[in-house]
């Protein structure tokens, strides 16, 4: 804690953060790969992080796991911190934070914890036809790509996801990208890509 009594949550460092959003399969993944390689940001998933977190076999894995297969959102405290223990340990301070904030709670926690609003909101846009087609042939081996969990995280997108860009929309803070079928080759500075 400062003199100021603000809390100096990130050990003194200053970050800018862009929060990358969209359905599940829409290709966050795939997109933050292509924007660290050219704009060199740190590509933090909070789905990756959480998985990490169960093949640890820490004492939360066993419930983070199935709250994962129900496509249900874990409790922000959760994902919050391993977000802040991943920017601290990083020497970088360009984030892109992927798949979250997930809902409006995850949203309040994260700038209640960590005090910092994204510069920006990547939304990624694509036909649940077209998501489930790419999620149904990833063969990553996950466990929440099956067609039931698939139909869950899709409500859980719908309900409590898109708030969150509605919210960040009436800032003036979304930048929506078209992700066409099938079209592998979409990439962010293709300004054609842009709405
Ligand atoms: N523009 C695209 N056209 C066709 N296939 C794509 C495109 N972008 C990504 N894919 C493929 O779709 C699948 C899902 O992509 P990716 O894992 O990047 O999505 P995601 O948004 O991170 O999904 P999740 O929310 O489930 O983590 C992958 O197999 C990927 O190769
Ligand atoms: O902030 C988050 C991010 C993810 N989850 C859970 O993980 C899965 C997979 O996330 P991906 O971003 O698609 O890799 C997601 O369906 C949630 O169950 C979460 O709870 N909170
Ligand atoms: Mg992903």
């Amino acid at each position: 804690v400062r003199q100021d009594g603000t809390v100096n949550i990130l050990g003194g460092k200053k970050v800018a953060v862009v929060f990358v959003l969209g359905g599940p399969g829409s290709g966050k993944g795939t997109q933050c790969s292509n924007i660290v390689e050219h704009f060199g940001f740190t590509h933090l998933s909070a789905g990756e992080l959480l998985r990490s977190e169960i093949k640890s076999g820490s004492e939360n894995g066993t419930m983070i796991d199935s709250i994962i297969k129900e496509g249900k959102i874990v409790p922000s405290e959760i994902t919050v911190k391993l977000l802040q223990e991943a920017m601290i340990k990083s020497e970088n301070d360009k984030f892109l934070i992927d798949g979250f904030p997930r809902n409006q709670e995850n949203r309040l926690s994260f700038e209640n914890v960590i005090k910092i609003s994204p510069e920006f909101v990547l939304f990624f846009d694509c036909s649940e036809e077209e998501l489930v087609r790419r999620l149904l042939g990833r063969n990553q081996g996950r466990a929440d790509d099956n067609i039931e969990t698939i139909r869950k995280r899709f409500r859980v997108f719908e309900e409590s996801s898109l708030p969150v860009v509605q919210y960040y929309d009436s800032k003036g803070k979304v930048k929506k990208v078209h992700i066409s079928p099938g079209n592998d080759s979409v990439f962010l500075y293709n300004p054609a890509t842009y709405s």
